[in-house]
């Protein structure tokens, strides 16, 4: 049985019946102007993600609580594995913010018939669509300024079926490329991350980062006049140069290295004539913002912890340079013809990870005013808007009571209900509490029931970490200049204060009670900081170069260390130890005394 619900956003009735229409057309296939420019394939599966453009404001209270629950991204397709129910409170245990205050129409449809009907939006068939949509209630006015999406039982939407996208790949020189049905899958997976580019690489970045080779060494021999049998000559190579990771106090975010991936060292110089050794390497230095977490991708063991600005880490050690021949010279053999080649520097793929550092972190549901308290307690100037997920991207700002006693305190977009689930933005960001010592919990006082979205925020801070749930914490019930939200605050606070919770109330706008609530944040990161006096963390510098450590440990084990398997399919043997593959690599087979 198909069922099919119907939720609420931003957008008007003719906007959706644009967008409706926009997804039936079928472009035709055509040649693409700029060969240089290749179209990435789109699915428009996953268009209906991006975020809603802001309704216009209203000044009217009530309407600040409605907008302050509204889903404005698709919710996960799990989520669309049942089939819905119309919403009934006596149905659900569960804390439903979205119930109260976003408007949601679910209804079954038996025939698959009536549905697609219902969903055509050519040309032809509008008239008969809006017949249709009026015998089911749905008249322009009733929208009043949201997006009506249909869901099937999977969670897909009609809209998506119906008009597809078609999108083309042309190759450098103009012409339409098949692409096999894989890049579809590919398309979607890559769709299925639900975050824009800008804010996945906000705290995320995967890198590749790879040592200098070392350069090679040569077979030289000293000619000189009236110095016969002059000798070996050849020179080493120069080191590889080596990977550094380093604190840079100025970023706060991952974003350049959406820029730039690969980052290798350079290569030593090779050895010369007349016992010359090559130059090293040149370093590379990779900068990171503090708070940055490394990993090795696919691998979830944390390699390094860079928390402190002027940190610096060897991650990577050059190759060593090959040895010329004049190494070789020895009682045995006096004239040496053989010379290695440079070692070959390490790679790999880091993955990198932000978690802000921040003393303080202010949580709360879309649009309580958690950007309003940080413009007011700090010199930060997020924006501010009166309508959900205007902050996308955490902000910082630098709380100063005195020259001593200064604090960092972090805003981070809304948390909805079922936030861990992917609804909302806010637990792509959640990890960054992690790090904070104690958080400021803002209520918007204004919304219909303060108390539901203080417990569903709370809900949603121990479904991400139950550690985050325990931190310290301070409730500020804000917006004291409506006079809703003045009404409820003594029972609000009451209901609160008796849970052994400390409440505070406040008019951000008006700068009323904001004071006191950031002297109690304060006050309660000190008391943090001092039960954790004895957790000195990664702050050793000695700690950082264990990568390296490990990566020389590895390079020099000795060559008589392998192990033999063989293929039976093939009848092949296979030889294989890091030692022995090191030697290989760095044996110079053109010289032929190499070979014995
Ligand atoms: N009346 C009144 N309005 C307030 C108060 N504090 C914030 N607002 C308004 O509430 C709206 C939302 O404020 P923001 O600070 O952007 O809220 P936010 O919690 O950061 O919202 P998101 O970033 O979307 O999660 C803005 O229009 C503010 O002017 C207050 O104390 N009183
Ligand atoms: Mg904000």
């Amino acid at each position: 049985m198909a069922s099919i619900t119907i939720s609420a956003s931003f957008f008007s009735r003719p906007q959706l019946q644009a967008q409706a229409r926009s997804r039936t057309q079928k472009p035709s296939p055509k040649r693409n102007p700029n060969p240089k420019f290749k179209p990435k394939k789109l699915n428009n599966k996953f268009k209906s993600l991006s975020l809603s453009s802001p309704p216009p404001s209203s000044s009217s209270s009530s309407s600040l609580g409605a907008q302050a629950t509204t889903y404005t991204r698709l919710p996960p397709k799990e989520d669309f594995n049942f089939e819905f129910e119309a919403p009934s409170s006596d149905e659900s245990d569960e804390i439903k913010l979205s119930d109260s205050d976003v408007a949601k129409f679910a209804f079954h449809n038996d025939s698959s018939e009536a549905e697609a009907e219902m969903l055509d939006t050519d040309d032809d068939d509008n008239e008969q669509q809006e017949e249709e949509n009026e015998s089911l209630g749905f008249q322009d006015e009733t929208f009043d300024g949201k997006i009506v999406d249909f869901y099937n039982g999977d969670g897909s939407s009609d809209f998506e079926e119906e008009g597809e996208e078609e999108v083309y790949y042309y190759d450098s020189d103009g012409k339409l490329i098949n692409l096999p049905e894989e890049f579809d899958d590919l398309g979607l997976e890559l769709k299925e991350k639900g975050v824009p580019a800008v804010m996945r690489c906000f705290d995320r970045a995967k890198i590749y980062v790879k040592a200098g080779d070392g350069g090679n060494g040569v077979v030289a021999f000293r000619r000189e006049k009236y110095v016969p049998l002059g000798g070996p000559s050849g020179g080493d190579g120069g080191r590889g140069g080596n990977v550094y990771l380093e604190v840079d106090g100025a970023m706060n975010s991952l974003l350049p290295f959406r820029n730039c991936v690969h980052y290798r060292a350079g290569r030593g110089a090779h050895g010369q004539g007349r016992m010359m050794c090559g130059r090293k390497g040149e370093d590379v230095v990779v900068k990171v913002a503090p708070g940055t977490v490394v990993r090795e991708a696919g691998n979830d063991e944390v390699l390094l912890e860079l928390l402190y600005p002027g940190q610096r880490a060897l991650l990577l050690p050059g190759g060593r340079g090959g040895r010329g021949n004049a190494s070789f010279k020895s009682g045995n053999n006096k004239v040496p013809k053989i010379a290695e080649n440079g070692e070959e520097g390490p790679e790999m793929w880091l993955e990198l990870e932000l978690k802000l550092v921040a003393d303080v972190g202010i949580v709360g549901a879309p649009n309580a005013g958690k950007s309003t308290l940080l413009s007011v307690i700090s010199a930060a100037q997020p924006e501010i808007a009166n309508y959900p997920f205007t902050t996308l991207l955490p902000n910082l700002g630098v709380v100063s009571f005195d020259y001593d006693s200064t604090m960092v305190v972090a805003d981070l977009p809304g948390l909805l209900e079922g936030a861990h689930r992917g609804f909302g933005l806010g637990h792509e960001f959640l990890r960054h509490t992690e790090r904070c010592s104690a958080l400021v919990h803002v209520v918007d006082g204004s919304g219909q029931q303060p108390e539901l979205e203080f417990d569903a925020v709370r809900l949603e801070l121990e479904m991400f970490s139950p550690e985050l749930a325990e931190k310290p914490f301070i409730v500020a019930y804000n917006k004291m200049d409506l006079p809703e939200a003045y009404e409820n605050s003594p029972s609000f606070k009451e209901k609160l204060e008796g849970l052994g919770i400390k409440t505070f109330c406040m008019s951000a706008v008006k700068r009323e009670g904001t004071h006191e609530v950031i002297s109690a944040a304060y006050k309660l990161l000190q008391e943090t900081k001092k039960s954790n006096e004895g957790f000195k963390g990664f702050e050793d510098p000695k700690d950082l170069n264990h990568v390296a450590d490990m990566v020389q440990k590895q390079r020099s084990s000795s060559i008589s260390e392998f192990e033999i398997t063989r293929d039976g399919s093939c009848s092949t043997w296979y030889v294989n130890g890091a030692g022995l593959q090191r030697f290989v690599q760095m044996t110079n087979w053109r010289y032929v005394y190499n070979s014995y």
